[in-house]
């Protein structure tokens, strides 16, 4: 189907306004021919000094037609505005509400910096499809076919070369824009989109490339696409003014060939000469009602990629995710199975995980343990359902996981990742984030155990918390997932910031809260797991041991070597 049939449903459903607004352009249109024609009759007029009660009655048309013109005009913009920003905004909500539930997976594909630049220029590009695609041409060809109509009562001669000059302004005119701006369009969206992601890169680089020395340098590039952006820029502004300069000189010509025709027709005696002034400014005035034509195919295209691309977002992710299916219950114990499991990242040459089976009863306790870059974090990426396994299966509770709702694997599970985002406001809002009713005790009292005890639940919180170390974001992250009421804790090295002793104490609550459910913990330190039902090993993709901790020491393989290097590290007492 064509991606801009989700803007005709949009203009479906607003078609009253359009009407209207169709309406108001055609009777402005025709009322323009009709004002500057009867001025120009009504100079040729005055020549033959005619009675009183004519010239009173022409002037009086004049004045009409231009109050007519100027109220059906001042109808049409605010019509087809309105429709215009009433469709933007059914628009952008379908839009969004399509694409919240499935931007990890969009995320996964695309840059953050790219996919907002992206979407948001899209969105707005689609407003000129109304307003410059697909309704001028129906006015311009209706106030043509009535002015053709008109002139051919009085020379058939001059309304075939009307029809002749329509035909150039609607097809040919159109077509050679078209045809320059095809290149000219593409580069310019490539550039943008270059400056877009340069520019989210230097923002959120900013301390990294200022330490390394690098700022300068990043900042000359980033002058340097945002000239190259200025220059497409200009050249498409160019383009664009050289179809309007060919509109107005075509307008000319066709006025030129009117006076030529109709002065030879006076000759022959074929058209009385009053006429020739009125033909002359009906044609300077349809044509100019027809300027819109020489844009139309520049905003045409745009709004077709601008569509396309809005289409793409949402099916690309659509692919990865499934919205619909069976719910996880928040209220029952969650097992968890995984079977052969292999995950190979887009573009990777080797999978970052491989053959991996693992079973999570409901109400066990495992954790996961293996050095930097083993594949601990892609598991829980996994689990998650934000990637999908290239081989093997995953299932919660006996069912697949795609087969459930994605939405209620994450409603059932408290979650901290190595990576939590907080949002600019109050400690309080931070913790409240789905807009649960907890009082403030209980909410200082949860502070206190994520081991954030002074602080108080009206401190700001900086976007993207800023103004907290990462130490206390953990803190906070850890705080946020005790207010849940999941059954499935997934905590990828939630406290690696902390110091031990917070550490055991924080570990030490968490473990209480979670006594009945599953847990699943990813972790660097190898202490306190002792607790752990069962200890699994991963390197290089791989399980390559499993079992309670006292096994995994008795069998003085991976895991013993591990723990002995941490004694070594660490001190005998605290390891
Ligand atoms: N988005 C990605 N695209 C491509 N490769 C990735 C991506 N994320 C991770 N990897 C690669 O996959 C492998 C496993 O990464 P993962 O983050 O799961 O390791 P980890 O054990 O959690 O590491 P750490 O302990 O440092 O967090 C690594 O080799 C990493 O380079």
């Amino acid at each position: 189907m064509n991606d801009l049939a989700i803007l005709s449903k949009a203009m479906i459903q607003e078609r009253k306004d359009i009407v209207i607004a169709i309406l108001g352009g055609f009777i402005a249109g025709i009322a323009g021919v009709f004002l500057f024609s009867t001025s120009g009759y009504l100079i040729s007029q005055t020549v033959f000094m005619p009675p009183l009660y004519t010239l009173i009655v022409l002037t009086s048309l004049v004045k009409m037609l231009g109050l007519l013109r100027a109220g059906s005009r001042y109808g049409e913009r605010l019509y087809s505005h309105r429709a215009t920003f009433s469709m933007l905004s059914r628009l952008r909500t379908t839009f969004f509400a399509k694409l919240i539930p499935l931007t990890p997976g969009v995320l996964n594909k695309k840059r953050s910096g790219d996919l907002l630049a992206q979407i948001v220029g899209d969105v707005e590009s689609l407003q000129f499809y109304f307003l410059r695609v697909a309704y001028p041409p129906v006015i311009v060809v209706m106030v043509f076919l009535a002015t053709i109509l008109f002139t051919s009562v009085f020379s058939i001669w001059i309304a075939a070369l009307f029809v002749l000059g329509m035909i150039v302004v609607a097809f040919v005119v159109p077509a050679i824009v078209l045809i320059g701006q095809r290149k000219i369009v593409g580069h310019v969206r490539g550039q943008r989109a270059a400056l877009s992601t340069e520019f989210t890169e230097v923002l959120y680089g900013f301390r990294e490339l200022k330490v390394y020395g690098q700022l300068k340098q990043r900042e000359q590039q980033l002058q340097n696409i945002s000239a190259d952006l200025a220059a497409g820029q200009r050249r498409e502004a160019g383009h664009l003014l050289l179809g309007q300069s060919l509109h107005t000189f075509v307008t000319f010509l066709i006025s030129w060939g009117v006076l030529v025709l109709g002065a030879s027709l006076i000759m022959k005696g074929q058209l009385a000469g009053v006429f020739l002034a009125m033909l002359v400014m009906a044609s300077l005035t349809v044509f100019e009602e027809a300027a819109a034509m020489a844009t139309l195919p520049a905003y045409k295209q745009d709004s077709e990629h601008a569509a396309n691309r809005l289409t793409e977002t949402v099916q690309a992710a659509k692919e990865e995710s499934s919205p619909s299916g069976g719910l996880l219950s928040v209220q029952q114990g969650v097992s968890v199975k995984l079977s052969d499991i292999a995950f190979q990242y887009e573009g990777e040459w080797r999978p970052a995980l491989k053959n991996i089976s693992l079973e999570l009863p409901p109400g066990s306790k495992t954790a996961i343990v293996g050095p930097s870059g083993s594949g601990k974090s892609t598991i829980v990426d996994l689990l998650l359902g934000l990637r999908k396994p290239t081989e093997g299966e995953i299932r919660i509770n006996d069912v697949l996981l795609e087969d459930l709702n994605e939405t209620s694997i994450w409603a059932a599970a408290n979650v901290v990742l190595q990576h939590n985002h907080f949002f600019r406001g109050t400690l309080r809002e931070n913790l409240l984030l789905q807009g649960e009713d907890y009082s403030d005790e209980v909410l200082t009292e949860t502070l206190g155990k994520a081991g954030l005890p002074n602080k108080s639940l009206s401190d700001l919180v900086y976007e993207n918390g800023e103004n907290l170390s990462d130490g206390e974001k953990q803190r906070l992250a850890i705080a946020r997932v005790m207010l849940r009421k999941g059954k499935l804790w997934i905590l990828d090295e939630p406290t690696s910031s902390l110091d031990y002793v917070t550490e055991q104490r924080v570990l030490g609550h968490i473990y209480e809260q979670a006594a009945e459910d599953t847990l699943l913990l990813i972790c660097h330190r190898l202490i306190g797991l002792d607790q752990m039902d069962q200890i699994v090993v991963v390197d290089q993709g791989r399980i390559v041991e499993r079992g309670s901790y006292s096994e995994l020491m008795e069998q003085q393989g991976y895991f013993y070597e591990m723990k002995g290097i941490e004694r070594q590290m660490v001190g005998e007492d605290r390891a």
